[in-house]
């Protein structure tokens, strides 16, 4: 049987994640769609060359007796309230990072998905299903570099647009960072500060580019993530691993190198799209084959709900300059699969 399904949101990743469920991913066709830009879907589609249902309104897809399963792929203030309605509607939502603006907004969602008895929602985190993130999970599992103490991490985008705010280094990228640092340690965060450094020119009034943020987790390890998304060479994400008896790094993606006018030459990646591909494609094809299976296994509303948890607490950091608890309740049993 094939899954089909409704896309909320035709934008960047909207349009990758139906051209891969459609030409790439096994077992799923995309039969609907919506974005507030309509004309906008229109056109995507016919560049993709994939006919499907175009609607005004993302609770339309919701609706349709056509669509098994949704994926919300629209700006983030925006997703709580389409997984919310995906769960009323008791269909299976696949929603893009962050879960909800909040940890109030995500614990609506925690809430109905327990109210409704099954889980229904997986967060797109990706990461977790990353080659490189995996093989550096496993080093660290088995025991290869002694108890994790300290990691230094980076994630460095090329630029962002006049509407990316100081916030949005954390609810929009960080978040990121705040789901694959828990999987990775298997650790909570306890604490959080952010400092800012020297604003790069580069930046615009509404935007303190880099920022630093420093954690200290339930065991005790230190984290520090820089935030740069207006670094100008490249799309860089690194994560450093310092243990008792060594050190594990993320390995670079693989690129050709080249030896010419006396330099040696390793080109980088400019956009998330390449950087994360793989990725992608292994989040989705879980996602299809657990609705497929009646059971969803990838990161949880949970999930959603801790790095959310950890995210209210940088913003209040960013302002504060202090050093802010993190405060995680218990995991309802209903996550504990
Ligand atoms: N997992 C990842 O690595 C990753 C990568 C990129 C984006 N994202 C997330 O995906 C989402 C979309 O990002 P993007 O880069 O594609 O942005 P985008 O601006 O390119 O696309 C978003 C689209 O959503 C549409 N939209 C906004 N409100 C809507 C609504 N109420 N109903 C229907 N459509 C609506 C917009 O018109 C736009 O076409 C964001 O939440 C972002 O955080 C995740
Ligand atoms: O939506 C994108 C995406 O999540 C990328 O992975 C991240 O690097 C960007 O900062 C963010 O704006």
């Amino acid at each position: 049987m094939t899954l089909k399904l409704g896309v909320i949101g035709t934008g960047a990743i909207g349009q990758e994640h139906i051209r891969r469920c459609n030409n790439v991913l096994q077992g799923a066709k995309v039969v609907a769609v919506s974005d507030i830009n309509v004309e906008g879907a229109r056109a995507a589609l016919q560049r993709l060359n994939i006919s499907a249902e175009v609607y005004q309104d993302g609770h339309q897809v919701i609706a349709s007796p056509e669509v098994d399963a949704i994926l919300v792929t629209s700006w983030d203030p925006t997703h709580e309230e389409f997984t919310l309605a995906a769960i009323a509607a008791g269909k299976p939502v696949f929603c893009e990072k962050p879960l909800a603006m909040s940890a109030e907004g995500c614990r609506r969602i925690v809430d109905a998905e327990i109210q409704h008895g099954k889980r229904l929602v997986q967060v797109g985190f990706m990461r977790p299903y990353d080659a490189g993130y995996r093989a550096l999970k496993k080093v660290i599992t088995e025991g290869e570099i002694g108890e994790p103490l300290m990691l230094h991490c980076a994630h460095r985008n090329q630029s962002v647009g006049e509407n990316y705010t100081t916030d949005m280094a954390i609810t929009n990228t960080l978040i990121h960072e705040l789901d694959v640092l828990r999987w990775l340690t298997e650790d909570d965060y306890k604490s959080v500060q952010v400092v800012f450094p020297r604003v790069t020119s580069k930046s615009h009034a509404q935007l303190k580019d880099p920022q630093i943020v420093l954690f200290e987790t339930q065991k005790g390890i230190r984290i520090d993530v820089e935030i740069f998304v207006n670094c100008a060479y490249g799309y860089d994400i690194q994560c450093e691993v310092v243990g008792e008896e060594g050190i594990a790094r993320l390995p670079e993606p693989s690129a050709i190198q080249t030896r010419k006018n006396a330099r040696l030459g390793t080109p980088l990646l400019t956009d998330w799209k390449d950087r994360f591909i793989d990725a992608y494609d292994v989040e989705l094809q879980a996602f299809i084959n657990d609705v497929k299976a009646g059971e969803l296994t990838g990161p949880s509303a949970w999930d959603g709900f801790a790095a959310s948890v950890a995210a209210d607490a940088c913003l209040k950091a960013q302002n504060s300059g202090a050093i802010e608890p993190v405060e995680m309740p218990p995991r309802p049993a209903f996550y504990s699969k």
